[in-house]
């Protein structure tokens, strides 16, 4: 599986809040097509390297590629456009949408996003709309969406919730997709769920790129685990070789999620 090209590169990364290294000259990649999971105690950094890689925020020093692109300091919708895509830690939907129309929010790349069609409603627009639907179509099914895609996304339990987020960020048509600590907050049905729900879509050839602190969710999921602390690199390497290791253990000790 590790005989495949890295589709994101993060290299000698580094991101201060004033005084607080909050990511400290990391370098780490992603293989296509893995599940790489980033772990490490609260306050390692992972949002924040979230937030360098989708362009939320620009790094003090250090490059982000993606293949052979570097997307260091584009805005987040060009790192969007050339194929990333996320969910958040806490989930973000708008209380007035309904599952049909947030997912239809991550076509807005995939039809151009010009206004002008738009309000002429020329042909060119109206055939991508058309395209668009039934895309959202195809994702809203393979979510397990379909039959809720009217109901508003806001209302809906806790992982379904998550579900629309993911189907919004699957509509944008990712080829590396993040996903911020996905699960916290889930019971375990739910848990189990979306973790068949990530194999499905990494199946698909989406390399997805996660932050959890679910112990049995990394070691399940992930072919490779990127464990950081304090900003920086602490060690890596497949599930095996990361549970038990001496230095994941310390950083963690004392604190509950290394139990999880
Ligand atoms: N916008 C900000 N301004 C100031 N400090 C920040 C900001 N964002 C993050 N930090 C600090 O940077 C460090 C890393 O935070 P970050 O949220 O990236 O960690 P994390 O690993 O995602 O933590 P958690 O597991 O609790 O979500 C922390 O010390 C945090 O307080």
């Amino acid at each position: 599986m590790n005989s495949k090209a890295a589709i994101l590169t993060v290299d000698q990364l580094s991101k201060s809040f004033g005084g607080v290294k909050a990511v400290n000259n990391l370098s780490f990649s992603v293989t296509q097509n893995n599940i790489h999971a980033i772990i490490g105690p609260n306050g390692a950094g992972k949002s924040t390297l979230f937030n360098l890689i989708t362009g939320v925020i620009s790094p003090d020093q250090g490059k982000i590629r993606l293949l052979n692109n570097d997307i260091t300091s584009l805005r987040p919708d060009k790192i969007a456009q050339h194929g990333v895509s996320r969910t958040f830690q806490n989930i973000r939907l708008f209380p007035d949408m309904t599952v049909f129309e947030t997912a239809f929010i991550g076509t807005y790349l995939f039809t151009g996003g010009k206004l002008l069609p738009a309000i002429l409603r020329t042909k060119e627009f109206r055939k991508k709309e058309r395209q668009a639907k039934e895309r959202i179509e195809e994702i809203l099914q393979f979510v397990g969406l379909w039959e809720m895609r009217n109901e508003y996304a806001a209302k809906l339990s806790y992982g379904n919730q998550r579900r629309v987020e993911i189907a919004r960020a699957l509509a944008t048509n990712p080829s590396l997709l993040l996903l911020d600590e996905p699960t916290a907050g889930m019971n375990q049905k739910e848990t189990k769920e979306l973790m068949q729900l990530f194999t499905q879509v990494n199946k698909q050839g989406i390399t997805i790129l996660i932050i959890a602190h679910d112990m049995h969710l990394v070691n399940t999921l992930s072919d490779q685990i990127t464990v950081i602390n304090f900003g920086e690199k602490l060690v890596e390497g497949p599930p095996e070789v990361i549970h038990n290791h001496p230095a994941v253990m310390e950083a963690y000790m004392g604190r509950a999620e290394v139990n999880a």
